[in-house]
């Protein structure tokens, strides 16, 4: 059994974080932290976990992280790569689920994050953790860097026709919708029930940190500089990524659908829909799927591929759990079966 620690586990990919790895029969749960609940038991907090998991939250400092095989952080950005040296020095594997070593340069992390990195010297051999591009190095990795949710989603999205160069990479568009939870659980007014429902809204038009992540991941498939205009929006349901993405085609004439569906073919967690499906967020809700589905309107010169997930699985802590598989030697999908909640 791999002895497993959760630092962040009173937050929203936290708690999802646990429901995961409580029904996962290779793991071994050590220890959850909190700051302001250590000592109170994990599942009245969360008693959807009551009878799966029989542990109290302790405080992040713990010395008990230091005896995990492996520590997950579901903390704020920033807050992980101050105790990373520390764990991997004691010999402790981490998958990080916020940004502290997702993006390669040190500048760029302190433009998007607003703080001098701690510890730069980790930025290059921490390995970006998406599987579908990365799987050998993930295995081998001590140190992972989860993607963020909307990164995950527009990536799978756009690499096939990047990767097989068939569409200019200086004029992409992602259009993304997201629910709540991806603002996490902190009390803030714009994730209110009165300010959230009924409501739907852009936010981050500007620049969101999200963009210079997505260009990294884009810019390694192509090799070519990429434009990427993302503009994210706050959607009134609780869980689940939608995004459409739009490409100019550089050669019309191409199977785009064949292509996407070899492209994924031996990808456990990437489904591929008919050509000119509609995924829904539901169908992926609870689920480490993503789900894309290919169009071509008719001018001919425009792809669109629509990307589902949920934000808190592939998006989080269901991408974490398979990454964790990769790095232990695993059965990738190990804790990921479960299909989606539907309705
Ligand atoms: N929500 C989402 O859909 C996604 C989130 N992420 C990223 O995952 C990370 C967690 O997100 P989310 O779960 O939504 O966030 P939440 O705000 O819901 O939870 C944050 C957690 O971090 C803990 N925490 C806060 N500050 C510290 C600290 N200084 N030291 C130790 N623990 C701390 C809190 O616990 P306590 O206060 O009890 O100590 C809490 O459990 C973030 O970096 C986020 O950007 C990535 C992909 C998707
Ligand atoms: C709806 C909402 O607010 N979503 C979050 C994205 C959450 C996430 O994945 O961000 P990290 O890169 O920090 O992991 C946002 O736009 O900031």
């Amino acid at each position: 059994m791999i002895k497993v620690g959760v630092v962040g586990g009173t937050g929203y990919t936290g708690v999802e974080l646990l429901r995961l790895l409580a029904a996962h029969p290779g793991v071994a749960l050590q220890a959850v932290t909190s700051r302001g609940e250590a000592g109170r038991h994990v599942a009245d907090l969360f008693p959807n976990l009551r009878g799966h998991l029989d542990l109290v939250f302790t405080p992040p400092d713990a010395s008990d992280l230091h005896a995990c095989d492996l520590v997950f952080f579901a903390t704020p950005n920033g807050t992980a790569m101050q105790l990373v040296p520390g764990l991997l020095a004691a010999g402790v594997k981490v998958i990080d689920l916020a940004a502290d070593f997702r993006l390669r340069d040190p500048d760029e992390w302190e433009h998007w994050y607003g703080m001098p990195h701690a510890c730069p010297e980790l930025l290059a051999e921490a390995v970006y953790g998406l599987p579908e591009v990365n799987r050998e190095a993930i295995r081998a990795a001590r140190l992972v860097a989860n993607p963020g949710c909307y990164p995950t989603a527009v990536q799978l999205g756009f690499l096939p026709l990047l990767e097989q160069g068939l569409v200019d990479p200086g004029n992409l568009i992602a259009d993304t919708k997201s629910g709540v939870s991806g603002a996490g659980r902190k009390a803030a007014v714009g994730t209110l029930l009165a300010e959230a429902s009924e409501n739907m809204k852009a936010y981050g038009v500007a620049g969101h940190r999200h963009q210079p992540e997505i260009r990294q991941g884009l810019r390694a498939a192509t090799r070519q500089p990429v434009e990427l205009t993302f503009v994210p929006h706050l959607t009134p349901m609780i869980r689940g990524i939608h995004a459409t993405l739009y490409a100019r085609l550089t050669a019309t004439g191409e199977d785009l659908q064949s292509l996407f569906e070899q492209r994924y073919a031996d990808e456990p967690f990437v489904d591929v829909m008919p050509l000119g499906a509609h995924p829904e967020t539901r169908s992926v809700r609870g689920a480490n799927h993503c789900r894309l589905a290919v169009h071509r309107p008719r001018d001919g010169h425009t792809v669109v591929v629509l990307s589902v997930i949920d934000n808190l699985v592939k998006g989080a802590a269901g991408q974490a759990v398979q990454n964790m598989n990769l790095m232990f030697g695993l059965d990738e999908t190990a804790g990921l079966a479960a299909a989606a909640l539907l309705p």
